[in-house]
């Protein structure tokens, strides 16, 4: 095979030519021709699956001179499905979905045009008609993607142009990251790993303009709660002047940001007692506030119970810059009444931070914060960390499981809902991830008048309901079948 390579500059001095491939060097690709500058960079461009397959960790050499090569992301397939990131990759990395980094990849490879069309319509929704579109990001920032390996992808969701008010567009994203070293490092090490890693990742998002961003549950340290152990609490910090409010405190005054930062947080001026807390950081590096989370899992291995308490903070909406955003914590999601007093409170995005593995809770991911956005008339930003982690002791948490070391692989799969029913495809499985997208906030009233949920809601009927329901004389309204015994 002699691999044809449409070389496509990406700086104009690159320069314009055909570059032929060397069958069988999939580590270096020697291009045949002159013309490249040092030090630049050479983009691949579409020339299809099976082909970047083989050369997706080259690099092109020139001369003796190394020169990083990209490929170009958007593939045939993925063109079709209106999606980016990465191809199939040669070998099944860990986590991935028969090589590939999430469904919508999967099915854009493997259904014929017509079929895929549906299959997205229907598993994405259309917003303004048509499947959210790929947002055009910076090369620096698919060029940064590739050098620090992590999935990067970005869409942009529209709201029908207003007579009366001007759109009013956020570029919001999300993270999503593995822990960077093993649980038995020393815990500082740990903690300052994940902390340069997810730097790196914001860097990126601010190389993108990006308003609000929001981080994973639990971000700084591994998700050691299946354990039951004491040790891990040493992790938890104060939301006012711990270490990494501090750090992204400066990060979000940089790049005039408003960072969501979901930590294990230590209320030093209440016994030292604990709670699962994301911290809102204003723009200018000011704290606007926080909220704990309010639903504790007591599900398989997540025995987070066993750490802090219910959240005591309601369901706050922080006002910032940017826009009113809240905070659903993990298992939360899935609490309708919990979206819901977010919506009645008057978020326009509410961040879904979250650590959940694939074989509790994978079929409802890609349901439940974009059933929560649809009913309650908000963007939803789903985050989940992502990749295996793995403990120095043995635990068993009393399902009938043998005792292990790993809580099973947290899926990733982090993606952005919108009111209208749309969502973006998901990022991958195995990989960290930057998902960025523009949202224009309007989107949400418009949705409330066309489908009037607010309107038509009852409150009322429901308000009463729970009344009665918390009484311990409640009596649920059942009327019986006369003809049963
Ligand atoms: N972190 C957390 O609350 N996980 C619970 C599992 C789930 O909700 O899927």
């Amino acid at each position: 095979m002699h691999a044809v390579l449409a070389q496509q500059s990406v700086d104009a001095s690159v320069g314009d030519g055909v570059y032929e491939g060397r069958e069988g060097d999939l580590q270096r690709y020697e291009a045949r021709t002159t013309g490249l500058a040092h030090g630049k960079q050479a983009l691949i461009k579409n020339v299809g699956d099976q082909f970047c397959r083989r050369v997706a960790a080259c690099y092109v050499c020139l001369k003796g001179i190394c020169i990083s090569a990209k490929i170009d992301r958007v593939t045939e397939s993925n063109k079709r499905a209106g999606i980016m990131g990465d191809v199939k990759a040669e070998e099944e990395p860990s986590g991935s979905l028969l090589g590939f980094p999430s469904l919508h990849h999967l099915l854009a490879a493997h259904l014929p045009p017509a079929a895929l069309k549906e299959a997205s319509r229907l598993l994405r929704g259309y917003n303004g008609g048509d499947l959210v579109p790929a947002l055009q990001l910076p090369e620096c920032i698919i060029s940064m993607s590739k050098d620090f390996k992590f999935d990067v992808q970005g869409y942009s969701f529209k709201a029908r142009r207003e007579e009366m008010r001007s759109p009013r567009v956020v570029r919001t994203a999300v993270i999503q990251n593995k822990i960077v070293l093993p649980t038995t490092e020393p815990f500082l090490d740990q903690k300052r790993a994940i902390m340069n890693r997810v730097e790196c990742m914001i860097d990126a998002a601010a190389k993108a303009s990006v308003n609000i961003l929001c981080l994973q549950e639990a971000w700084t340290m591994p998700f050691a709660f299946c354990t039951r152990e004491k040790t891990w609490c040493e992790f938890a910090e104060s939301a006012e002047q711990g270490k990494s409010t501090m750090f992204l405190q400066a990060l979000a005054k940089k790049h005039n940001m408003v960072i969501v930062s979901p930590i294990l947080e230590r209320d030093k001026s209440h016994g030292d007692i604990l709670w699962n807390t994301a911290v809102v950081i204003g723009n200018n590096g000011h704290i606007i506030g926080k909220h704990r989370k309010n639903h504790i899992p007591r599900v398989g291995d997540f025995n987070e119970s066993t750490y802090y308490m219910e959240g005591n903070t309601g369901n706050p909406v922080f006002e910032t810059a940017y826009g009113k955003i809240a905070v659903n914590i993990c298992y939360g999601r899935h609490h309708p009444l919990n979206w819901l007093a977010f919506g009645l409170n008057g978020a326009e995005i509410v961040f879904n931070p979250s650590a959940t593995v694939g074989d509790l809770s994978e079929p409802m991911w890609p349901i439940e914060a974009r059933n929560a956005a649809i009913a309650n008339s908000y963007y939803v930003g789903a985050i989940n960390r992502v990749g295996t982690e793995v403990f120095p002791r043995a635990f068993t948490s009393g399902d009938g499981k043998e005792a292990h070391t790993d809580f099973g692989h947290f899926y990733g799969s982090s993606y952005f809902a919108s009111p209208d029913a749309s969502c973006t495809p998901c990022l991958s499985r195995f990989q960290d991830g930057l998902m960025i997208a523009d949202m224009d906030l309007n989107l949400c009233q418009q949705v409330k008048d066309k489908w009037g949920f607010p309107m038509t809601a009852r409150y009322e009927k429901y308000a009463h309901l729970l009344k009665a329901y918390i009484r311990e004389d409640f009596k649920p309204q059942v009327i019986k079948d006369p003809l049963l015994p």
